[in-house]
């Protein structure tokens, strides 16, 4: 890699090193569903730790849009299952900014991990605005002034040119202090550039999940290198309003309508969409659900895509040598609408002779939990970040590392 390591670092013993790190891990009432980011992280963690650093994390969780976030939100039990997995104390900072994390900070002995709350805390209550995700230059210059070196292993967030990333990197170098990247970054930069750089053909990817505004766009850059786009999940029903069928209340971006007609005459027979759906009354597991095929009705939402659209999926990857798979086929996470998900996990688990990558919080979180993550090639932490590292765009969160 053209950019500094953790292994460039000199005379980390003693040194206040901040790492941004991608802890957004599905959790409901503070109760984890996958720690799969919080154990991909760990070998730069126990580096750092080894080296006698004083160890200070910082991690963005979820979308902050008003106060009743911040309850579900807080880092605190992450800090918790970070402190378990390590087998050790972490001491875990209620506050991003002020005298509280500055007098905890100033009290760590060497090798001492602490965690502090959730950055996009700084997203609502200021004036600049979404301070965090907007990227204040006075927020990087803040974070990056409570410590001597900058550790960045968020590949999940290395789309994002946020002040956790992209601020403190930058005013780490403005100050001639170094800004690295750790382990984890490292290693899924190797790996989606070596399997998708020059994939071994038939290309497929499939592309799933609720981010559909994000996501939309990649699509046409997707169009480009893979043999095969299948859409599934959430970002379906755009694709449905755009073909003029009815969607019923299922999830859609209307301002992404145009680009998702513009798509599918470009596309032709590239993309593959779901021909049937799973909807259900109500959006909870014990919904009343039917199969359909075409229009939703309405009063319904489509929660999984059908057995018809399982058989064209898995007909259209059963040659496939690279998949590149973003984003759950249906609501995974109740049981009753997670069908479409598994089926495609357990068959790319056995597709003999390729390459099968699955990146995302959620995805990972899905095939671990349908007990195929195993027998896939790759699991990537990053969803948007691999797709957008897939189109070739230069992620910032990487391009602000010090370079070599
Ligand atoms: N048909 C659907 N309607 C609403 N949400 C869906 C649908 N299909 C999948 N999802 C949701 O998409 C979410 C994951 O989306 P996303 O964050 O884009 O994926 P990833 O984290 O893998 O990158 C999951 O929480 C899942 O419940
Ligand atoms: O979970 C993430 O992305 P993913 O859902 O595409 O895997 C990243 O942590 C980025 O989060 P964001 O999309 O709220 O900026
Ligand atoms: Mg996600």
């Amino acid at each position: 890699m053209a950019k500094q390591t953790i292994e460039d670092l000199k005379d980390v013993q003693g040194k206040k090193v901040l790492m941004r790190v991608d802890f957004n891990v599905p959790i409901k009432g503070g109760v984890i569903g996958d720690d799969n980011r919080i154990a991909a992280a760990l070998p730069t963690i126990q580096y750092l730790n080894e080296k006698g650093g004083k160890l200070i994390l910082l991690s963005h969780l979820g979308r902050i849009k008003s106060d009743a976030d911040k309850k579900e939100l807080t880092l605190a039990p992450v800090a918790k299952r970070l402190g378990e997995l390590l087998n050790k104390d972490v001491k875990f900072v209620a506050s991003n900014e002020g005298s509280e994390l500055e007098t905890a900070i100033n009290a760590m002995v060497d090798g001492d991990i602490l965690v502090m709350e959730n950055t996009r805390f700084q997203d609502i209550d200021n004036d600049f605005g979404k301070r965090e995700s907007k990227n204040d230059p006075k927020l990087g210059e803040y974070w990056a002034s409570l410590g001597d070196m900058f550790v960045n292993d968020a590949f999940g967030t290395a789309h994002r040119a946020h002040a956790s990333n992209v601020g403190i990197a930058e005013a780490m170098k403005a100050n001639n202090k170094p800004a690295v990247a750790g382990y984890l970054l490292e290693k899924e930069i190797k790996f989606l550039g070596e399997a998708v750089d020059t994939p071994k053909r038939p290309f497929v990817a499939i592309l799933g999940g609720a981010k559909v505004s994000d996501k939309i766009g990649v699509i046409e850059h997707l169009l480009a290198k893979a043999d095969k786009v299948i859409v599934g999940g959430g970002m379906t029903y755009t694709f449905y309003a755009a073909k003029g069928l009815s969607i019923g209340n299922s999830l859609v971006e209307a301002d992404k309508v145009e680009l998702a007609k513009e798509l599918i005459e470009k596309a032709g027979d590239k993309l593959v969409l779901p021909v049937d759906n799973i909807v259900a009354d109500k959006f909870a597991n014990d919904a009343k659900t039917e199969t359909v095929e075409g229009n939703i009705p309405d009063g319904y939402m489509a929660l999984d895509i059908g057995p018809k659209a399982i058989a064209d999926f898995k007909d259209v990857l059963k040659d496939a040598k690279t998949v590149v798979w973003n984003g759950p086929m249906g609501v995974f996470e109740m049981e009753k609408f997670a069908n479409g998900t598994l089926a495609i996990g357990e068959f790319l688990g056995n597709l003999s002779g390729a390459t099968t990558i699955v990146g995302g919080g959620d995805s990972t979180a899905a095939v671990k939990k349908l007990g195929v993550g195993d027998k896939l090639t790759h699991i990537s932490t990053g969803g948007g970040a691999s797709l957008e590292y897939l189109e070739g765009k230069t992620l910032p969160g990487i391009a602000a590392i010090s370079d070599k």
